[in-house]
């Protein structure tokens, strides 16, 4: 049986005061899948997201959600859609578990707030106005407030964004969940990590535009359809030392303890990189290099590339 997408964009196109922000761009996300839309500041990740839930026009192009038109049919829609906003969107005199325990009488078959509000540890601050509350701790309440209505469609926009790592934890759970449940969970992030853990089907987006989408493993075998596979794809299979040092340490001169075709990368005064073909001898040349320096390496990362890796290598090191 072929069922139709969840969410269905084609040839979107959104513009603001003349400035086209959102420029045919196509999406699909599947019942039962969690599809994660990456892409640098400014991308157009919100717009489009935003075309899917109704909150804005498209300017051209066809947006569906279960089968449905977002701004047309907003009212058969509003049951069966969760929306976590990236500002909380949230009143902000009320208290956060009043907040919740009001969206739940809202729908037919809310899941019981009790629980839901223990696993997302809402108790410690049922009783604060939304206004009073942390960024991680609003984060989880429109979380909360998202999932409450056992949504067929989930709309995360950052999710995670602000919250402490036991909150993301609890999170991340919490999307898998839904997604065994057969929900279609799209989330926007920055967090590559989190994009890798948890997405079935990842979109990177850049300028308003998909500029690579597929698997994880898709787009790190250098697949996904982006240009070339990737300035980091060129030369076959490489691998990445990550090297994490106790005190700073200046690369400059460790190009020349390498191996030329070898790639030195200065990732911060503590962190370095070391990408090519790293084999047995580039490992003992590196950490002699440090020993002669008397810098212990507190950390030694040798793998494959990561999604951080493929999404630098697709969209730049440039500041947007
Ligand atoms: N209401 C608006 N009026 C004018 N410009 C807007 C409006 N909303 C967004 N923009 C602009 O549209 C572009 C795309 O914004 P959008 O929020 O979709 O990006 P994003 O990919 O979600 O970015 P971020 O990762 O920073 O959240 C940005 O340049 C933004 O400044």
């Amino acid at each position: 049986m072929v069922h139709s997408p969840a969410v269905e964009v084609r040839g979107l196109v959104k513009s603001y005061d003349g400035r086209t922000v959102v420029d045919g761009l196509d999406l699909t996300a599947q019942a039962g899948s969690v599809t994660a839309v990456l892409g640098p500041n400014g991308a157009g990740k919100t717009t489009t997201v935003e075309c899917c839930e109704g909150l804005r026009s498209p300017d051209a192009g066809r947006v569906r959600v279960l089968g449905l038109d977002p701004v047309a049919d907003a009212a058969a829609l509003r049951p069966r859609v969760g929306v976590m906003l990236q500002d909380g969107g949230l009143p902000s005199g009320v208290r956060a578990r009043e907040m919740l325990d009001h969206v739940a009488r809202m729908y037919a078959h809310p899941l019981g707030t009790d629980a839901l509000a223990a696993r997302l540890g809402l108790d410690a601050f049922a009783r604060t106005t939304v206004r009073r509350l942390s960024g991680g701790q609003r984060q989880r309440l429109a979380l909360a407030v998202a999932v409450v209505g056992r949504p067929r469609v989930v709309f995360l926009d950052e999710p995670s964004a602000g919250m402490d790592p036991q909150a993301r934890l609890a999170v991340w759970e919490l999307v898998r969940e839904l997604r065994d449940e057969g929900v279609a969970v799209i989330l926007t992030t920055h967090v590559m990590e989190e994009a890798e853990d948890l997405a079935d089907h990842v979109v990177v987006v850049d300028h308003g535009r998909v500029i690579a989408q597929g698997t994880v493993a898709d787009l790190l075998a250098g697949g996904g359809g982006g240009p070339a596979g990737g300035a980091g794809a060129a030369g076959g299979p490489r691998v990445t030392l990550v090297v994490r040092t106790e005190r700073a340490v200046d690369v400059a001169d460790l190009r020349g303890a390498l191996d030329d075709a070898l790639a030195v990368e200065q990732r911060s005064a503590t962190t370095l990189a070391v990408t090519g073909a790293v084999g047995p001898r580039t490992l003992a040349d590196v950490t002699a290099w440090l020993a002669a320096r008397d810098v212990l390496a507190t950390r030694l990362d040798l793998g494959r590339r990561t999604l951080e890796d493929v999404f630098l290598d697709l969209t730049g090191r440039s500041l947007r």
